[in-house]
């Protein structure tokens, strides 16, 4: 209770678009820590973006981190958080590992590129369902509240729940979506507006968990784009891209404007 009173709430992009001193710290935490170890190493990193940092990969050894996803969890709960990070390799980019914890649970998530993904040790597994009418689909509804835009993922929502689908969740995390998706608890996940730190380490897990990521209008994934369909098979992804009303919002590695 007392943490809760203590924690100061600010925004970022829109004023329902959480950040606290917990993500600051936390952050800065994972970051020197690391760099202790390599310090070589580069990193993007959601506060330090926010104060600035770029966001572009290159083809040193680079650590994606996202100190608290589901800040808003944190703010109204505080303990439905989730810290983690992922590293990347090369401009494609190559992901060499992601780790995920989930404290709500005391779940670790991880994933090693070519070595399976686990939790707390155990293997994990996509779900092997094929037809999405027994599927359940995770999505989120982001940080925009333009109307239009709103609009756009209600649209896509009513579709996908209209195929029909079994049920419709969100976790409040795209980190944790993806790790359902990877455990076999929901089908697939799909959302446009979340970014690269959001998705990075968790979309290793998945794909380490057999399962298959791609854009909503259908092509490779760009975990740079802000957009994502992760689903258990391909199947079931490209019956969801079928249903998405796409929109581009601006990606992560753009240039900053100009003043
Ligand atoms: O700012 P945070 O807490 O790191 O993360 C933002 C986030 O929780 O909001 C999105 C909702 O669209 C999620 O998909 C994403 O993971
Ligand atoms: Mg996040
Ligand atoms: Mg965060």
């Amino acid at each position: 209770e007392a943490l809760l009173d203590d924690r100061k709430v600010m925004t970022k992009s829109s004023s329902v678009d959480l950040v606290t001193q917990t993500d600051q710290k936390v952050e800065q935490l994972i970051i020197q820590s690391v760099k202790e170890k390599f310090p070589t190493h580069r990193f993007i990193g959601e506060e330090s973006v926010a104060a600035g940092e770029p966001c572009i990969l290159t083809d040193d050894p680079t650590w994606i981190v996202d100190p608290i996803d589901g800040t808003t969890n944190f703010v109204h709960a505080g303990c439905r958080a989730v810290t983690w990070y992922s590293a990347v390799r090369s401009l494609l980019p190559q992901m060499e590992f992601g780790v995920v914890f989930s404290c709500l649970e005391d779940k670790m998530f991880t994933a090693r590129r070519g070595s399976g993904a686990f939790c707390n040790g155990e293997p994990l597994q996509v779900s092997g369902q094929k037809d999405i009418q027994r599927s359940i689909i995770a999505t989120e509804f982001g940080s925009n509240r333009d109307p239009e835009v709103v609009d756009k993922m209600f649209s896509s929502l009513r579709n996908v729940l209209c195929i029909p689908v079994h049920g419709m969740r969100g976790a409040g995390t795209a980190a944790i979506n993806m790790c359902l998706v990877a455990s076999g608890c929901v089908e697939a996940y799909y959302e446009i507006g979340m970014h690269v730190w959001d998705l990075a380490a968790s979309s290793l897990i998945v794909s380490e968990a057999g399962g298959v990521l791609m854009d909503v209008e259908g092509g490779a994934a760009d975990l740079m784009s802000r957009r994502i369909v992760a689903a258990n098979n391909r199947t079931i992804a490209e019956r969801i891209v079928k249903e998405i009303h796409p929109f581009a919002p601006p990606r992560d590695d753009a240039p900053p404007l100009q003043q």
